[in-house]
C-alpha cells in the first residue's frame, strides 16, 4: 500500500477503534450493576491491560494481517519460481520455517502472559507514581517524607518486572539465531547446488542471480511472516481477552417487576452476608423491617456492618442467605434500575466529581435551576447562592481553569444536596453529618427527619445526639442485631445501648 495512504488509514483506524473498545467497556461497565467486580483484584489487571492496549492492539491486528498477507503471496511466488530449478531446496527451505515459527509463537505467548501477571505489578508501579505525582496525597507526602521510599520501592518493583520480560527477550534472540542459521545452511547448501549447475552447464548463469535473489527476498519474507504473524497471535490473545470481558457475567441479575412508584415496606427475613472473595462472615441473620415513612437510625462501633447493611438494602449486593422483601416480594423479581429510581443515598465515601457545582447537584437528571438551589439552601450552603465567585456553572476543582477549592464541610452539603434533589421516597443517609458543624448538623437534621414527614429515611450516624429524630433504631454489634426500638425504649431494655448514649453524653456535657 501507498505509505501516506497507509498512514492516515491506520490512524483514522486508530483513533476509531480506541473510541469504540474504550465505550464499550464504559458499557459493559453499566452492566455490572452489582459492586462485587469491585472486590475482585483479578478485575483490575485485566481492565488494565485491555485499557492499555485499546489504542494499537486492533489496530495490529489489521497492520500485521495485511503485513503477513503480503510476505505470504511474496514467498509462495518466490518459492515457486526457485521450485522449477528445484523443487526440493524450495520444500526443504520452506519447511524451516515450521518448527522456528511454532517456536516463535511459543515465546511470543509467554511475553504475552509475563505481560498480563505483570499488569498486578503495572498498576502498583502506577499507583506509586501518582502517590507522588498527584495533588490527592500531596500533603501527607511532604510531611512524612515519603518521597525516598516511594521512589525506591519503584524501582525495585520495576527492575523485578523487567527481569521476566528481559528473560524472554533473550529466548527470542536464541530462537532467531538458530532460525538465521538454519536459513542460512540451507542457502549456502542452495547456492553450492546453483554454483555447481551452472559450471556443468547443465543450468545457465543467470539462474544463479535469480537463485541469489530468491533467497534474499524468501528469507526476508521468512522472518517477517514469522515475526509478524507471531505478534498478529499476540494481538489476537489480546481480542480474546477483551471478548471475555465482553462476555463477562456475574450472578447478578435485574428482575422485571416494576415498583410502580410505591416503596411500602422493606423487610429484611434472615439476612446473612459475606463479601465476595472474602471469607469472613460480615452480618448474621438480620431480621427488621422498614415501613413507609419511617425515620430508621442505623448505630453501632465502627466495623459492625452499618454501611455493609446500607449497600445490600440499595441492592448493591445480594444476601449471601436469606432475602430483603420489597413490599413482601423478594427485591431481586424487581427492576433494579426501576428500584434505585426510588431511591437516594449519600454516602460515607461520597463523590467529589470534578464537574460544575449544578453537575454535582442534579447529576445528570432532569436539570432543574430553582430545585438545585432549594436543594443547596436545604443542605446548608445558602451561603454559596450569595457568593459573587460561584456559580451553578463553577467546576468544584481547581484542577480546571475558573475551578474553586472546597472544604471537606462544604463537599459533605454538595453531596447531600444531590441526595436532596431526587426527592427520591426512600433516602439512605450513610454518616452525612460526619464533617459538618454542630449548627449545620442540627438544621440538616431538621430538614431531612422532621420535614420530611412522607419520606422513608434511614441513617447510620455516630452522633446520638442524631437519634432523637428517629422512629426506630437498629442497634448493631459485629453484625448482629441487639435491638430494633425507640430510643426511649431501647435505653430501657438495652443495656449496652444504655451504656453507649450516655457515654456519648458525657464526653459532650
Ligand atoms: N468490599 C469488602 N470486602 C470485604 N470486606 C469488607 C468490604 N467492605 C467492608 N468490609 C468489611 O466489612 C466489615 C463491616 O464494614 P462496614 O463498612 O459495613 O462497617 P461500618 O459499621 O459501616 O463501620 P464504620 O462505622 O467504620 O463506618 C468491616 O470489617 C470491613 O472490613
Amino acid at each position: 500500500m501507498v505509505p501516506p495512504l497507509a498512514t492516515s488509514i491506520q490512524g483514522i483506524l486508530t483513533d476509531k477503534l480506541t473510541g469504540f473498545i474504550n465505550v464499550n467497556l464504559m458499557k459493559k461497565s453499566e452492566d455490572l450493576q452489582s459492586l462485587s467486580i469491585f472486590d475482585n483484584s483479578t478485575y483490575f489487571d485485566e481492565l488494565q491491560m485491555l485499557k492499555d492496549g485499546a489504542s494499537w492492539r486492533p489496530v495490529n491486528l489489521i497492520v500485521f494481517g495485511v503485513a503477513v498477507i503480503q510476505s505470504g503471496l511474496t514467498l509462495i511466488f518466490m518459492l515457486s519460481l526457485l521450485a522449477r530449478y528445484n523443487w526440493w531446496i524450495a520444500i526443504i527451505l520452506f519447511l524451516v520455517m515450521i518448527p522456528q515459527s511454532l517456536s516463535y509463537y511459543r515465546i511470543q505467548q509467554q511475553a504475552f502472559e509475563t505481560m498480563v501477571t505483570r499488569s498486578k505489578n503495572a498498576r502498583k508501579l502506577d499507583y506509586l507514581s501518582s502517590l507522588l505525582l498527584d495533588r490527592k496525597d500531596a500533603k501527607e507526602v511532604r510531611l512524612f517524607n515519603m518521597f525516598p521510599t516511594v521512589i525506591s520501592r519503584y524501582i525495585n518493583l520495576f527492575k523485578d518486572t523487567r527481569k521476566d520480560v528481559d528473560q524472554i527477550r533473550v529466548k527470542q534472540m536464541y530462537a532467531s539465531s538458530i532460525f538465521l542459521a538454519l536459513v542460512v545452511a540451507v542457502s549456502g547448501y542452495g547456492f553450492y547446488w546453483f554454483a555447481s549447475s551452472v559450471s556443468q552447464r547443465t543450468i545457465g548463469a543467470g539462474a544463479l542471480l535469480m537463485f541469489i535473489s530468491v533467497i534474499a527476498s524468501v528469507s526476508s519474507s521468512l522472518a517477517t511472516i514469522v515475526e509478524d504473524s507471531s505478534l498478529l497471535y499476540d494481538s489476537l490473545l489480546w481480542v480474546e481477552k477483551y471478548n471475555r470481558f465482553e462476555k463477562y457475567h456475574d450472578d447478578f441479575k435485574s428482575g422485571t417487576k416494576q415498583v410502580n412508584g410505591n416503596v411500602n415496606q422493606i423487610q429484611l427475613v434472615h439476612v446473612s452476608f459475606t463479601y465476595p472473595f472474602s471469607k469472613k462472615e460480615i452480618l448474621h441473620n438480620i431480621n427488621f423491617e422498614i415501613n413507609k415513612g419511617e425515620k430508621i437510625a442505623i448505630v453501632g462501633e465502627n466495623g459492625s456492618g452499618k454501611s455493609t447493611l446500607i449497600k445490600l438494602l440499595m441492592r448493591f449486593y445480594d444476601p449471601s442467605s436469606g432475602e430483603i422483601k420489597l413490599n413482601g416480594k423478594n427485591l431481586k423479581d424487581y427492576d433494579l434500575k426501576d428500584y434505585r429510581d426510588n431511591l437516594s443515598a449519600t454516602f460515607q465515601d461520597y463523590s467529589r466529581f470534578k464537574l460544575s457545582l449544578l453537575d454535582n447537584v442534579s447529576v445528570f437528571r432532569k436539570e432543574n435551576m430553582e430545585r438545585v438551589k432549594v436543594s443547596l439552601d436545604k443542605a446548608g450552603l445558602n451561603s454559596f447562592l450569595k457568593d459573587k465567585n460561584i456559580s451553578l456553572q463553577t467546576i468544584l476543582s481547581k484542577e480546571f481553569a475558573g475551578g474553586v477549592e472546597l472544604s471537606g464541610g462544604q463537599w459533605q452539603k454538595v453531596a447531600l444536596a444531590r441526595g436532596i434533589y431526587s426527592d427520591a421516597q426512600v433516602e439512605f443517609l450513610d454518616e452525612p453529618t460526619a464533617a459538618i458543624d454542630a449548627n449545620s448538623e442540627n438544621e440538616i437534621y431538621k430538614n431531612f427527619l422532621v420535614e420530611n414527614e412522607g419520606k422513608t429515611i434511614v441513617f447510620v450516624t455516630h452522633r446520638l445526639s442524631a437519634v432523637k429524630y428517629a422512629d426506630k433504631i437498629l442497634f448493631l454489634q459485629n453484625g448482629k442485631v441487639q435491638g430494633f426500638d425507640s430510643h426511649k425504649n431501647l435505653m430501657k431494655s438495652n443495656t449496652d445501648y444504655h451504656d453507649m448514649y450516655n457515654l456519648q453524653k458525657e464526653a459532650y456535657v
